[in-house]
């Protein structure tokens, strides 16, 4: 029995339970795989992987019996770069090797990627103060800001400022002894260390550090025996004034599953948000990247672009390698026309509208409350932020009116709309936390 029917049986059991778009929006992008014993499961993005965690994992778990003999382990990932994040051995660059502490020689994709640097690195509003903070640490390491703590949604530059601080480093400092690590590798070396019983050497490589790269720490969470390790070498690196610089997909005190001790420790140096890039910005990025593979597009070109492909840069990226390979094939120049072409099936699927139902559904499983209560006239903070927040982004990503939008939470007034917009854009100003849920819960919805 294959994978294929499991995932069959899955998807058809809940496409016919579920409102559509709840099915689209966290069951249809699964993918699932039988390996050996153990059911993997691997979502688009740790929110998805929450959610199906939460609400839909006991009838996965029911609908996978048949396919094994005895109850399955199910092993959950999260897919990244068009591969999924597991855990693959320890790997670790350095601008002068350094001996990997429990590995035999591997292939090394976590070498510094000598492209990402800050010269090919758009700044904007939405990541200026990460930019700034980045190349200060880059140039005095150990000395500005211990540990910089870099945070926000996916594909939105993060992996790529770690690795310009490492090329920078490495750049002025050729003996400096660098390690760019993801954290589910980290994990791994936790693990063998445990296997070898060579903690020794674990230990004295981070500890032996200059500078420590760390990429997505969130998978460190419910790793106990991680978190202790890592508080242990982030003290040692930082006690002795050699830099961390840590990436996340959150506000360290979002975090859930890791020790305070270790987010209190996260937020000692400066932490600093990335944020979802505006309009300019993107239309920067495409200009640079179209530039940069040598077949430059006119600036109403990349507008158009922007103006479609809005949640993150890898997308961005994406849409435009895309157009690139499009008008390459059809040997034709790139314009509006050829590039509305290319994207036929992206634009298809952005005119399908995030509905309203979805919205309140995604915000009352992100704060835990209950739809009637975000619709209801309760005013307790922990309702009414939510709701002010589903109103906000019902604005955005609904063609719907102020008053339909009211109407749609209890027959609220459309100045009421109003005053939740307002509120919630200026929170998201001064209140990183909800900045940051706010731009999850706003990608999440635009798939
Ligand atoms: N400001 C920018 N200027 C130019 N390119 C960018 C910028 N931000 C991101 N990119 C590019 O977008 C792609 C995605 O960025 P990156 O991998 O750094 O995202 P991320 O935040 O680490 O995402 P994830 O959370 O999925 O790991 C990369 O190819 C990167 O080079």
């Amino acid at each position: 029995m294959s994978a294929q029917s499991l995932s069959g049986s899955c998807l058809s059991f809940f496409k016919e339970q579920l409102p559509l778009q709840q099915y689209n929006s966290w069951i249809k992008p699964l993918i699932f795989e039988i390996d050996g014993e153990k059911l993997v499961l691997t979502a688009p993005n740790s929110f998805t992987l929450r959610i199906v965690q939460e609400r839909f994992l006991p009838e996965i778990s029911k609908r996978a019996l048949p396919f094994f003999s005895s109850p399955p382990q199910i092993e959950l990932r999260i897919e990244k770069r068009g591969s999924k994040v597991t855990v693959p051995p320890v790997q670790q660059t350095s601008s002068k090797p350094i001996a990997a502490p429990t590995t035999k020689a591997v292939k090394n994709p976590n070498k510094l990627n000598a492209s990402l640097v800050f010269d090919t690195f758009v700044t904007g509003k939405a990541n200026q103060l990460a930019h700034a903070a980045a190349i200060q640490v880059a140039e005095t390491p150990g000395v500005a800001y211990n540990p910089l703590f870099i945070y926000g949604g996916v594909g939105l530059g993060k992996t790529h400022l770690l690795q310009a601080i490492g090329n920078l480093v490495s750049k002025q400092n050729p003996q400096a002894r660098i390690c760019y690590i993801h954290a589910t590798n980290y994990i791994s070396g936790v693990v063998r260390a445990f296997q070898t019983k060579n903690f020794d050497e674990f230990k004295q490589f981070y500890n032996s550090l200059d500078l420590l790269l760390i990429d997505d720490i969130q998978f460190i969470a419910d790793k106990p025996g991680t978190q202790q390790e890592f508080f242990y070498t982030l003290n040692s690196l930082i006690d002795t004034n050699k830099q961390v610089v840590i990436t996340c997909d959150t506000f360290p005190k979002e975090i859930t599953g890791i020790e305070p001790r270790l987010t209190s420790r996260f937020t000692c140096g400066l932490t600093v948000a990335i944020e979802p890039p505006g309009l300019e910005m993107r239309v920067a990025i495409l200009l640079q990247k179209s530039a940069a593979s040598g077949s430059p597009i006119s600036e109403d070109v990349a507008f158009f672009i922007a103006k479609h492909v809005r949640s993150n840069i890898r997308e961005l990226e994406g849409a435009l390698n895309r157009i690139e390979a499009y008008a390459r094939f059809h040997k034709r120049a790139i314009s509006i026309e050829l590039a509305k072409e290319a994207l036929k099936d992206l634009l298809a699927a952005q005119n399908k509208q995030v509905s309203m139902e979805n919205i309140q559904k995604t915000v009352a499983d992100f704060y835990r409350i209950k739809i009637v209560d975000l619709l209801s006239k309760k005013r307790t903070r922990v309702i009414a932020r939510p709701r002010q927040i589903a109103m906000c982004l019902a604005r955005e990503l609904t063609q719907l009116s102020l008053p339909e939008i009211g109407n749609a939470f209890g027959g609220r007034d459309h100045s009421t709309v109003l005053h939740a917009c307002k509120t919630i854009e200026s929170l998201r100003n001064s209140d990183s936390a909800l900045n940051a849920d706010f731009n999850l819960l706003n990608q999440t919805l635009r798939g």
